[in-house]
């Protein structure tokens, strides 16, 4: 019995398939390796370099493997992009999981955990969010998860099927054992951006607009470490193994900080200043947003260990002094 990870070379994906190795679990990777590294995955881990709408590859893979869970990280994830480039957001996250979706009903996989996002609630009227409010995209990118996830509530009303989807806020950090962190080639996540320029990889880094309605001006977000967010999937994954109700839940912290905070918090952990430059609004950007994250905890039984900027930012800075050692 194995778990298929999607996704698994990525960033988050990666860090989801060493937390399954250390819980003991059975794992098997597909990844196109489009943004993702099969370096970033431990050598004992099968991976499949095929995109996730090979129906045939994958049904292939399920049957082999006897995959009884899906965890579905694959798809794009650049808001900005998204605006840009709406068709080929909703190609590779919604069409190609409407494909993937339909390869675990035909084998037969029952448990489906999916990779949402803050993304879904636009600009919330309420901070933090709760899952039942509004959901009110504002790019492309969002809307396509959007979809995706009512497609698995549709799916699951009609077949032997359970679905988790985990609205995750904004992921950051790398694994506090340093086997894989966030190795991204030209990343647009602030808080890799910033240590790549605290580290000297960029010359300098943009604050993408400071006349937003909040206290100092720059857009609000809750940073979630990718460790703590790696363990409630493997906690939202043994719930689905003992029939546990399909459910929607957010992974944040409930705390919110600026885009200026952050970049102080990288300057204060690294220990030196670096050049940050104001800029325009960059497209698709909501104000603010914090995660309700009480139904992770109650349903999951989720307990957050590293929810301590600082920390998360100490991790991501260790990851980008590994990866100048790469040359990556
Ligand atoms: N990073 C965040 O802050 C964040 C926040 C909310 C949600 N998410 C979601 O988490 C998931 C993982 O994000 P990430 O930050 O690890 O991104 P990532 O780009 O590092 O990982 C995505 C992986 O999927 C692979 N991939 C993409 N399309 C594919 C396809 N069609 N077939 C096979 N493989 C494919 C890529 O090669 C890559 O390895 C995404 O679905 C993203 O939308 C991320
Ligand atoms: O060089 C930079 C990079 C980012 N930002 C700002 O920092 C904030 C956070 O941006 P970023 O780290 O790119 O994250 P988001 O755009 O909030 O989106 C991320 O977080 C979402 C969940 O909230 C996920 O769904 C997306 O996949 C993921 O890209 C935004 O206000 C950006 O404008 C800057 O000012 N300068």
């Amino acid at each position: 019995m194995a778990v298929l990870v999607t996704g698994g070379a990525g960033y988050i994906g990666s860090h989801m398939v060493w937390k399954l190795l250390d819980e003991g679990e059975e794992v098997v990777v597909v990844d196109r390796l489009s943004t993702g590294f099969d370096w970033a995955l431990p050598a004992e881990v099968e991976l499949v370099v095929a995109d996730i709408a090979d129906q045939e590859v994958i049904e292939e893979v399920i049957r082999r493997r006897k995959v009884d869970a899906i965890v579905h990280f694959a798809g794009s994830i650049i808001v900005p992009e998204s605006v840009a480039d709406p068709l080929s957001y909703y190609l590779n996250n919604t069409v190609k999981s409407r494909s993937l979706i339909e390869s675990a009903v035909r084998g037969g996989v029952e448990n489906f955990i999916f990779s949402s996002t803050a993304a879904v609630y636009g600009s919330a009227e309420q901070n933090p969010v709760p899952e039942t409010a509004p959901l009110l995209p504002e790019s492309p990118y969002g809307t396509s998860k959007l979809m995706t996830e009512l497609m698995l509530r549709d799916t699951a009303a009609a077949h032997d099927f359970h679905f988790t989807a985990l609205r995750y806020f904004n992921v950051s950090g790398a694994d506090p054992k340093m086997r894989t962190g966030q190795s991204t080639k030209g990343a647009t996540h602030l808080i890799k951006v910033a240590s790549e320029t605290a580290t000297g990889k960029r010359p300098y880094m943009e604050v993408y607009g400071t006349d937003y309605p909040t206290p100092d001006g720059t857009c609000v977000r809750d940073y979630i470490h990718v460790w703590d967010l790696a363990g409630a999937h493997h906690l939202a994954l043994k719930r689905l193994r003992q029939g546990g109700e399909n459910l929607i839940a957010n992974c944040g912290y409930g705390i919110g900080y600026s885009v200026n905070e952050v970049i102080e918090a990288v300057k204060r952990v690294v220990g030196h200043d670096f050049e940050v430059r104001v800029g325009g609004r960059r497209a698709g950007d909501a104000v603010s947003i914090v995660a309700n994250s009480d139904r992770a905890k109650s349903e999951l039984g989720w307990v957050p260990e590293l929810d301590n900027l600082d920390k998360i930012v100490s991790h991501a800075l260790e990851w980008e002094e590994i990866l100048k050692r790469k040359n990556n």
